[in-house]
């Protein structure tokens, strides 16, 4: 099965997408984390590496590695941190979880945005700290 590598990038509780060329056969128009397919000789986070250089001109700091999805490929997500700007040819813009259950995904995507949308919960500063 074919592997690929997905960076999911954070600007406070918004996470960074793209949508697919409407064109591509593959999931055409559909709005999905920047990445690719982890090449031999790679491990899926120097595919991640490549990836992002190649399509955002952004170098990763740090990734952290999430489960990975099965089902048309095995998709291995990175929590990655970035303080670059992305540029990219393709629409794009940065989500929260809730607007992301509006926008087209692929399939495989939807238990991630659910984990994304747990992690937006669990930062959240405590009641208390909001009570002044
Ligand atoms: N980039 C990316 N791909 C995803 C996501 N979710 C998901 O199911 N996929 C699937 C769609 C494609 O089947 C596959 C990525 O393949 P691709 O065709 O876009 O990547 P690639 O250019 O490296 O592959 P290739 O055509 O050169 O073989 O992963 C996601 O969030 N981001």
């Amino acid at each position: 099965m074919k592997a690929v590598a997905i960076g999911l990038l954070r600007h406070g509780n918004r996470w960074f997408l793209q949508r697919r060329d409407p064109s591509n056969p593959v999931l055409p128009g559909l709005w999905e984390f920047p990445g690719g397919k982890v090449e031999e000789g790679e491990t899926p986070e120097s595919a991640l590496m490549r990836e992002l250089r190649e399509e955002l001109g952004v170098s990763l700091h740090f990734a952290e590695p999430m489960p990975t999805l099965e089902g048309a490929v095995r998709l291995h997500p990175f929590l990655v941190r970035s303080d670059v700007a992305p540029r990219t040819d393709l629409a794009w813009g940065w989500f929260t979880a809730a607007d992301m259950l509006h926008l087209p995904v692929p399939p495989l995507n939807l238990p991630l945005i659910a984990a994304l949308a747990r992690i937006a919960d669990e930062s959240q500063p405590p009641l208390a700290d909001l009570i002044t």
